[in-house]
């Protein structure tokens, strides 16, 4: 057995803590990282493209624009180049929005040192092309190993020091399979690991990516029928039946079902599903209240990856044949206009189905109709 870290007496291979870690991505999560891997003891940079808050977090160590009044340690070194950023960094943390990725991957490029690690942070499926977000940086980024971080982490508590887990996910070559400790999910893992950040290691990039995706556009269902006056009864069979589509999506991915019961999928939709924290399951509650959505967060542009992933997310489920109910309200709610009861009611109208997908079962409501059961 390998053991990762400190446990001296049976390591076959330690796991080195990579010396520096370049943090891409001054926003809310990219600066709770940065923070997580200081507190860690890393050499920790990061870049922004926003002067003022690359400003403040040299000289007051602060993000008033992302996090403010939360203090972040010493020796964060941010900056608006790209290129010093990445300077001697030995694996980056990529923490910029979905619909950036690609772009941010080409600015990166010819600044990475040769094999760099590269975590990706962001949740969601590439709108048009309906790619991972790890396929689209595979394909800028081919000498690079590609995984995810993700979990139950809202930003503002992690960077506030309140124990959080995570998942570091990356697929194991087979060098990594030998000598699990040198793989860069456990490099990633020692690297971020403190008294308050516990970092758990997956092989499974697809399962952890897929419930990344979904657990934002489940969170704005959640809100919708919570801001439309429905209880917690409903939002917990949301959350549950929203595991379910998950579990679709990993399942065409070759993702694995456990996954989705851990922290990137049950963790990080429980979390996400139950706080108005959450920006997606916020927008929900607003517009479950009849806010229209250019009044919600008082007119400010706010990242909601689960409103841009609602639409890659029903593109793949048409062109494969999907079922995704809850994500198919979300979308036409949010894109079609739909109202929120009316297409809730529907939803719930649905013919009477086996909970199991594998136990096909329909039957018409009211339940006096036709039933079919195949097994
Ligand atoms: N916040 C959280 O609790 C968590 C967020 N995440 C995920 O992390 C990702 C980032 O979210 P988060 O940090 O919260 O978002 P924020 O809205 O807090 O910050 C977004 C950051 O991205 C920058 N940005 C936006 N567009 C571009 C662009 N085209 N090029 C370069 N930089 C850009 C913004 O810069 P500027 O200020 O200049 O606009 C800002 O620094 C999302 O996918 C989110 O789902 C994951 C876990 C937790
Ligand atoms: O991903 C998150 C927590 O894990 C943050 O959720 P929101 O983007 O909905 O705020």
């Amino acid at each position: 057995m390998t053991y990762l870290g400190t446990q001296a007496e049976d390591l076959s291979s330690p796991s080195l803590p990579f010396r520096k870690i370049c943090v891409v991505g001054a926003g809310s999560w990219g600066t709770a990282l940065a923070s997580v891997a200081r507190s860690a003891g890393r050499e920790t940079s990061i870049w922004g493209r926003d002067e003022a808050t690359v400003e403040a977090i040299n000289s007051r160590l602060e993000n008033p624009k992302y996090l403010p009044g939360i203090p972040l340690p010493e020796g964060i070194r941010a900056t608006t180049d790209i290129a010093e950023a990445l300077d001697g960094a030995e694996a980056v943390l990529l923490v910029t929005p979905s619909r950036t990725l690609r772009d941010i991957c080409l600015q990166m490029r010819p600044h990475l040192g040769k094999g760099v690690p590269i975590a990706l942070c962001a949740k969601g499926i590439e709108a048009g092309t309906g790619c991972l977000l790890s396929e689209v940086a595979s394909e800028i980024l081919t000498d690079h190993q590609i995984g995810a971080l993700s979990g139950p982490t809202f930003a503002s508590e992690t960077a506030r020091g309140h124990l959080t887990a995570a998942t570091i996910a990356f697929q194991f070559s087979y060098a990594d399979r030998l000598d699990t400790a040198s793989s860069p999910a456990a490099r990633f893992a020692v690297s971020l690991g403190s008294d308050f950040f516990r970092p758990y290691i997956s092989d499974d990039l697809v399962g952890v990516e897929v419930g990344g995706a979904i657990k934002n556009v489940i969170a704005i269902a959640c809100g919708m029928m919570t801001g439309a006056g429905y209880a917690e009864n409903t939002r917990a069979a949301l959350i549950v039946r929203g595991m379910d589509e998950m579990k679709t999506l990993a399942d065409v991915f070759g993702g694995r079902r456990e996954t989705v019961t851990g922290l990137a999928g049950a963790g990080d939709l429980t979390l996400t599903c139950s706080s108005q924290t959450s920006r997606n399951m916020s927008l929900g509650v607003q517009l479950g209240r009849g806010i229209p959505r250019e009044h919600c967060f008082d007119g400010k542009a706010v990242v909601v990856e689960g409103e841009v992933n609602s639409v890659s997310v029903m593109d793949l489920a048409r062109r494969m044949k999907l079922e995704m109910p809850i994500c198919e309200c979300v979308y036409r709610i949010l894109h079609q206009g739909a109202d929120v009861k009316e297409t809730f009611a529907e939803f719930w109208a649905r013919p009477i189905e086996g909970e199991r997908r594998g136990l096909s079962i329909s039957i018409d409501r009211p339940v006096a109709a036709a039933v079919e059961i195949t097994q």
